[in-house]
């Protein structure tokens, strides 16, 4: 069990803070801060506030996923996805949300817009090489082995 601080930035103490809808949950969802509604055109896309700010021990990341509900009915889904919550960023948690769909949606304050998943990152060194182990796949990718 990893623990997360998570505070509200000022002017959002009114909203739950992101939760998981089941005991088994991956995501904790995340509700929209907007003061206003935001309407998104279809094609369009727009940085949502999500009222709050993470404090995750090093080694934790937090992924921003689409709700698949959304995505679905709505065409709505998060366009850098997964957005990535870097361990050592202190600001304002945003949803990079677009719409798909055909329709205008809106974004009203408190609606569950993403979900917030959190995974674990290895530490990492790059060792730079001029030789690299050979494989069967070699450098074949992007779809070489047909449909
Ligand atoms: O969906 C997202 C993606 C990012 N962020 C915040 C947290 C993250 O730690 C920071 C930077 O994100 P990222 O590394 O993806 O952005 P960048 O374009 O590389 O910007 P930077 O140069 O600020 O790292 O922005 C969000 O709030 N929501």
């Amino acid at each position: 069990m990893f623990k997360v601080r998570i505070r509200h930035l000022p002017g959002n103490e009114d909203l739950p803070l992101p939760r998981q809808m089941s005991a088994g949950a991956s995501g904790f969802d995340i509700p929209a801060a907007v003061t206003e509604p935001v309407i998104l055109s279809p094609g369009k896309r727009g940085l949502i506030p999500a009222g709050f700010a993470l404090e995750m021990p090093q080694g934790l990341e937090a992924q921003v996923r689409p709700r698949s509900g959304l995505a679905l009915k709505k065409g709505v889904t998060t366009l850098n996805s997964p957005g990535t919550i870097d361990a050592d960023y202190r600001g304002e948690v945003g949803v990079i949300l677009i719409n798909h769909g055909e329709e205008p949606f809106t974004v009203r304050r408190g609606d569950r817009i993403a979900q917030l998943v959190f995974q674990e990152v290895p530490a990492v060194r790059l060792e730079p090489a001029d030789d690299l182990a050979s494989t069967a796949r070699g450098a074949g990718g992007f779809g070489h082995t047909g449909k």
